[in-house]
């Protein structure tokens, strides 16, 4: 089955594309610390699962926990959320009744390992109908710093929406296809008394913070604030909104996995006007969470309509 036949279907389990894993006794998810020794366990664990979170950094993952089981009338003794993946410091998982909050660190190859490992929990865990997030921090383009974007198109640093990689030293190219409805509906989500707004665009996805993000304060720089600024014009004839590391890859596996998945993250800077992010860390904060709120928004309809 090629990728353009791996048709999205929200209604199917959770499938893995790979017929070696069959003839695994045990398999190992190396870098979430869990193994399939014990598969009820994971069943009855994950087996409730229906939202993936996924975001770079692991105590903002953490916080999201413990803010969704808020907003879901979870976890009111406060205990302290258990990170499933405590047996390593690569990544880390928490739930909250269906959600997963788990985090993936910086950039595509970093994310695509931890997809790996949590698109096989959700499989061993007979998971079904599951949609993925990601939630996010970017740089805007002409958008006010502190507003949310969702990615209704993720193209790389060469304005392409495939995801390259080199599997057996061919290079493979999947495309990152977003989820219309899905993107209609995160947007609907916003409400006219949202002190942000919420804005549909174009993501660009980069390999690096730095150079690839046209700064001029990276420890590497061979072009000057002329040509950065002629690259600007460029982004925006692209209609690009906003600049991060993981979208591409993001939604190009989650379309390999026939899994429902979108991006939203808000803008923590103009790139128009600055490279380095002076946004205060109480203001950081705040910011972070509005793509949560829009997430836990949609969470919620989500819950109340189809799985209530
Ligand atoms: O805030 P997160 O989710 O980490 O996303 C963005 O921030 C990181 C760079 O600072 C990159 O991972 C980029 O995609
Ligand atoms: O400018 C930015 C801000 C956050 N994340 C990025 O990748 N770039």
């Amino acid at each position: 089955m090629n990728s353009e036949q791996n048709v999205v279907c929200a209604k199917t389990p959770v499938r893995v594309r790979n017929p070696h894993i069959k003839s695994l006794s045990v398999d190992h998810l190396y870098h979430i610390a869990l193994d399939t020794s014990d598969i009820n366990k994971l069943e009855t664990l994950f087996g409730d699962v229906k939202f993936v979170c996924f975001g770079g950094s692991p105590s903002r993952m953490e916080g999201f926990v413990d803010y969704i089981n808020r907003e879901l009338g979870l976890n009111e003794n406060g205990h302290c959320p258990q990170n499933y993946a405590a047996g390593t410091d690569r990544y880390c998982v928490y739930k909250a009744g269906p959600v997963l909050s788990v985090s993936h660190g910086i950039g595509m190859p970093s994310l695509s390992v931890v997809f790996n490992e949590i698109v096989k929990l959700m499989h061993y865990a007979k998971c079904r109908d599951v949609t993925f997030f990601r939630i996010g921090t970017s740089g805007g383009i002409g958008v006010e710093p502190g507003s949310v974007v969702l990615t209704e198109k993720a193209v790389d640093g060469e304005f392409s929406h495939f995801y390259k990689m080199f599997i057996l030293g061919k290079r493979v190219e999947r495309p990152a296809i977003v989820d219309e409805d899905l993107i209609r509906d995160l947007e609907a989500c916003g409400r006219d008394d949202d002190d942000f707004q919420t804005v549909k665009g174009t993501t660009m996805c980069t390999e690096d913070f730095y150079e690839c993000q046209a700064r001029l304060d990276g420890a590497f720089c061979d072009f000057n604030e002329e040509d950065k600024m002629a690259f600007m014009q460029t982004l925006k004839d692209h209609n690009i909104c906003n600049i991060e590391m993981e979208s591409l890859g993001f939604l190009a596996l989650c379309r390999h996995a026939g899994i429902k998945g979108a991006v939203a993250c808000v803008t923590l800077l103009d790139r128009l006007k600055q490279d380095y992010i002076t946004v205060d860390i109480p203001k950081l904060k705040l910011w972070q969470l509005r793509p949560q709120m829009l997430i836990s928004r949609y969470i919620k309809k989500k819950i109340g309509a189809e799985f209530g």
